[in-house]
Parts: C-alpha cells; sequence; structure tokens
C-alpha cells in the first residue's frame, strides 16, 4: 500500500491518562481520518472514570519548545485548540496564533472551549473576560450547550440557535456549532451551526457575506464509551476542514463519525456498570449511510410531507450518457441518438424567446423516448408538459416544489458535497445531481469541486436497499479520458457539456461517452 502526503493538523491540547479524551484521542481520530496529527501538550490531567485529580498545566517554554520545532518543518493547516490551562497560555496562545496566521496562508483554527470534566471538576478556572484575546483569533468554535451558555453568557437560554448567533456577535468567530449530545430533546441530538460565509465569486471579484446556518440531528445513542467524544468531534472537522471539506460538509461528516463510533460500543456498553466511562470507539471514515444524520433545513421542514416526485422509470436501463444543452439547435441533432436524457440549459434569453424555445423542445422531444428536463425555468416546464426540470441550489428555495409535483413532472436536483447530498435526498427528487467533479470551463464552481473520492463517498450515502436508491448523475468537466474514472464509481449517469459541445465531432463523442458509463 503507498501512502499519500497527508495533510497536517496539530492539537495543542491536554494529555488525560485514562487514555479517552485530549491528545489522545485527537491522534486517533486524525489517523484515522488520513490527517498527520502533531501534538502540543498544555496540561498533564490525571482523571479516570470516576474523577479528575489534577490538571497540571505545562510552562510557556515548554509549550514554546514543542511551537519551535514543530512550525520549522510540520506547519499546520488546522489547528484544533483543546484544554487552555491558565490565562499565560491563553497570552501565548493568541500571540502564538496571531503570528501563525501570517505565516500560513488560509489557517483554520478550531477551538473546542473544554470547561468542565463530564466525571466533574473544572480543567481551568478561566473567566470568559480572561479567553475573550484567544476567542477572538480563533476560527470556529464546538461548545456543547453548557459551555455555549457560559460563552454566550446566557444560562437561562437553552436553544443553540440564539446562543450560537450570540457568540458569534461577542466575538466575531466564523462558526459556531453547538453540540447537541447533552441536550434536552428526547431521544434527539440536535447540533446546530452558525455560520458567516465570506466568499469571493470569481466573476464579479465581490466579497459576498452571508450568515447561514446548518442543523444536524440524529437519534440520541447513549453509551459508556463516549470519553473523549467531544474532544474527537472538533478533531474530526479539523481533519476534514484540513482534507479541504467546507465547513458544512465537514461538520456533517464530524457528526456521522461520532454516531458510528457510539453505535459501535452500545452492546459493549449495556454489560458496564454505571460509572464506567470509556474511551470513545474510533472506527476512521463514516461509510455506512446509516450514521449519516438527518438535515433539518427550512426547505426540509417546509416540503417534509411532500410525497416523493415521479420515477425515471428506468426499467432496468442505465441512465448513461446525459447531454447538457442550450439550443434547440442541438436537440434537433441529438434527439434522434438514442439517449435516454437530456436537458436544455439556456442562459441568457429574452423572456418571450425563451418560451418559445421551452415550448418547442417539448414539441420535439414528444417524437422520442428522451427524456428532456429544462434548467431552471421550472413554471415554464409545468406549463409545456416538460418530462422533467433541473432545479440548482441557488433557485431551491425559491421554487415551488409542491407546485411542480402537483404537475406530476420529475425534479433533478444540484448537489455539491455530503450535506447538500442529505438535504436534497430527503426531498426525495427524480434523480440527484452532484459536481462539479472536476474543473470546468463552462461554469464558476470555486470551491465546489469534488473529486473522485467524494463522489464515491456521496454514492454511499444512499440506501442500502437499491430499491430506495434515487439515480445520481456526475456532472462538471467530464471528458472522454475521465468518463472511465466516474463510471468506475458507479454512478448511474454522466452529464457533459463541452464534451460534446465543443467535440470535433459530436455525434461520436456522444457513442464513445455512452460506451465508458454504460460499460460498468
Ligand atoms: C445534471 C445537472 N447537474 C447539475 C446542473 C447544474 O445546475 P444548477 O446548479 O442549476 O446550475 P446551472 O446549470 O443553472 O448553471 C445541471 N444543469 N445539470
Ligand atoms: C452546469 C454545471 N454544473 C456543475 S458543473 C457544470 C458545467 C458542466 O460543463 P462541462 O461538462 O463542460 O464541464
Ligand atoms: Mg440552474
Amino acid at each position: 500500500m503507498t501512502i499519500k502526503q497527508k495533510a497536517i493538523i496539530w492539537t495543542i491540547s491536554g494529555s488525560d491518562c485514562s487514555g479517552g479524551a485530549g491528545i489522545a484521542a485527537d491522534i486517533k481520530t486524525g489517523h484515522g481520518l488520513g490527517v498527520e496529527v502533531c501534538s502540543l501538550i498544555t496540561a498533564n490531567t490525571a482523571q479516570n472514570s470516576s474523577q479528575l485529580l489534577a490538571v497540571n498545566p505545562v510552562s510557556i517554554e515548554i509549550l514554546q519548545q514543542q511551537y519551535e520545532v514543530l512550525i520549522e518543518d510540520k506547519s499546520p493547516t488546522v489547528i484544533k485548540i483543546g484544554l487552555v490551562a491558565n490565562v499565560e497560555q491563553v497570552v501565548w496562545l493568541t500571540q502564538a496564533i496571531k503570528a501563525l496566521k501570517q505565516q500560513v496562508n488560509g489557517l483554520i483554527v478550531v477551538y473546542d472551549p473544554v470547561g468542565q470534566a463530564s466525571v466533574g471538576g473544572n480543567f481551568h478556572s478561566l473567566s470568559l473576560n480572561e479567553l475573550t484575546p484567544l476567542l477572538k483569533v480563533v476560527d470556529i468554535v464546538t461548545p456543547n450547550l453548557a459551555e455555549a451558555q457560559a460563552l454566550a453568557q446566557l444560562d437561562d437560554i437553552s436553544e443553540s440557535k440564539q446562543l450560537a448567533q450570540r457568540i458569534y456577535q461577542a466575538f466575531a468567530i466564523n462558526a459556531v456549532i453547538v453540540k447537541g449530545g447533552h441536550s434536552e430533546q428526547q431521544g434527539v441530538s440536535s447540533d446546530y451551526c452558525y455560520h458567516q460565509l465570506n466568499q469571493i465569486k470569481q466573476d464579479n471579484q465581490d466579497k459576498l457575506h452571508q450568515a447561514i446556518s446548518y442543523q444536524l440531528s440524529s437519534a440520541r445513542i447513549d453509551s459508556h464509551y463516549s470519553h473523549g467524544g467531544g474532544c474527537s468531534f472538533a478533531t474530526a472537522l479539523a481533519s476534514f476542514l484540513a482534507l479541504g471539506y467546507l465547513v458544512r460538509d465537514a461538520f456533517t461528516l464530524a457528526k456521522a463519525f461520532i454516531n458510528q463510533g457510539l453505535k459501535a460500543s452500545v452492546d459493549l456498553s449495556a454489560s458496564k456498570q454505571h460509572q464506567y466511562y470509556g474511551a470513545f470507539e474510533q472506527l476512521g471514515w463514516p461509510h455506512s449511510s446509516e450514521d449519516f444524520p438527518q438535515v433539518v433545513d427550512d426547505i426540509h421542514r417546509q416540503y417534509h410531507d411532500l410525497p416523493a416526485f415521479k420515477s425515471l422509470n428506468l426499467n432496468g436501463k442505465q441512465l448513461g450518457l446525459y447531454p447538457v444543452i442550450d439550443s434547440l439547435a442541438w436537440l434537433k441533432r441529438l434527439l434522434p441518438l438514442g439517449l435516454e436524457i437530456i436537458q436544455l440549459r439556456v442562459k441568457n434569453l429574452p423572456e418571450d424567446e425563451l418560451e418559445q424555445v421551452i415550448a418547442q423542445a417539448v414539441e420535439l422531444a414528444k417524437d422520442y423516448n428522451t427524456r428532456l428536463f429544462i434548467n431552471d425555468y421550472w413554471q415554464l416546464a409545468i406549463k409545456y408538459g416538460a418530462y422533467g426540470v433541473h432545479i440548482g441550489q441557488e433557485d431551491l428555495m425559491a421554487a415551488d416544489l409542491a407546485q411542480i409535483q402537483r404537475a406530476g413532472i420529475r425534479l433533478g436536483l444540484s448537489t455539491h458535497g455530503c450535506y447538500e447530498f442529505l438535504l436534497a435526498q430527503q426531498l426525495q427528487p427524480s434523480y440527484l445531481a452532484i459536481g462539479a467533479i472536476f474543473p470546468t470551463s463552462t461554469k464558476d464552481m470555486t470551491g465546489q469541486i469534488q473529486g473522485l473520492d467524494n463522489l464515491a463517498q456521496v454514492l454511499t450515502l444512499r440506501p442500502n436497499d437499491k430499491a430506495k436508491q434515487i439515480p445520481v448523475v456526475a456532472i462538471g468537466g467530464i471528458n472522454l479520458a475521465r468518463a472511465p474514472l466516474v463510471a468506475a464509481t458507479g454512478v448511474e449517469s454522466i452529464a457533459v457539456v463541452t464534451s460534446i459541445t465543443h467535440a470535433d465531432d459530436p455525434e461520436q463523442a456522444v457513442a464513445q461517452l455512452q460506451v465508458c458509463i454504460n460499460k460498468t
């Protein structure tokens, strides 16, 4: 087996002699997720299942030594901070992070503000005032409910959303994730993320500032083997960020990682006495769809009782090649080629012309067995009785999915990563698209390139029962050379624009791409 160059994370945290939490958890988590973990130890704690006996902070001199040797040759992509033992450490750490941010482009700092031990006792006696300088230089915090109440100074509030927003306002932290493991909600563990997005769009160079929130919910899993679960969550988040995932996807994967570990220990846990506190079970990358949470989102709340959209009725056939074209001329050229599906994706046409084009396209497709999807224009797709409509994430909130469903036309949804895939899957569309798999010149997909590994991973988020799986289409930068690699992931269809429209011989390109995707 060959080992690839790994992303490096630093964990700055305490050692737990009982092996469940702190540095021990962080190294196991990072290792299992494929990142290299360097550790700067802040304190040597003496603890076991029933007590936290002592927290022995290391000196600033020792912290500085660890920092200096590591910065020389193991510069971090992401830093995870756990136990900070005293004011001197807060001051040192705040300076160190400021310096590192000057040195390391794009450095992300995740802070898990561990305060109290689950077995009782405090890890430090720092006041919020004393912690504030550190809070102001980190990018993501991951408090549990009690820690969030302390950071927000709202002891009587138990609503994660309110707490997260207050923490964001007080410290301008880019993302606040309030973990729900200790929440009072019956049988449910619900985690909430408030995220301030600061994106630069390639096309207009404008900075986009937007506050968004993500909520994930799972059935509560009770286990004696949860020691270090909080540390492991924050380190899993840091690891997924270091691997290049967006906050929403790193959050989703970290939650699945925790569910997977807790679930694995439930049977063993049943045989344990009340006070036993075992190390959280570290099982690496979360693979089973059953460990992934449900996405709780306005769109899901709005449509939770909407029936599934009509199926593509493939009757055992493969969806195969999915050309995405922008004119009637292309449609006329491709319809006779016996394709299962084609999309009309027209941008920037005046309204009256657009309506004409869609009406004619639907009419043309009637003479063939090809499923014609209209991109974006769902009202016109309904009006002219198209086979289906394809809707992107940006247009999802504005589209009336209930009306599309009542009209009996099919729905295809775009997704970019596991969070959006889970959300879209909950809406039970006729197919799910995932992209961009590779860089593409057709559309600005900055920060949304999925790669083959992510495509393969997202395919595992479907139910195990094949009969219940919604077909998936891969899109973005797929050409003849890459198509076999995409097909090897088991995806049902590949959607392409330029590989056909810029081909010297488009009919031949269609035939060759069809062979690639239908071979599997
Ligand atoms: C099959 C397929 N997948 C994804 C897309 C992208 O749709 P969307 O996100 O709506 O972006 P635009 O195509 O409107 O730019 C697609 N069209 N088809
Ligand atoms: C519309 C769209 N959505 C995601 S990638 C993409 C463009 C696909 O075009 P191409 O096949 O030329 O890369
Ligand atoms: Mg669209």
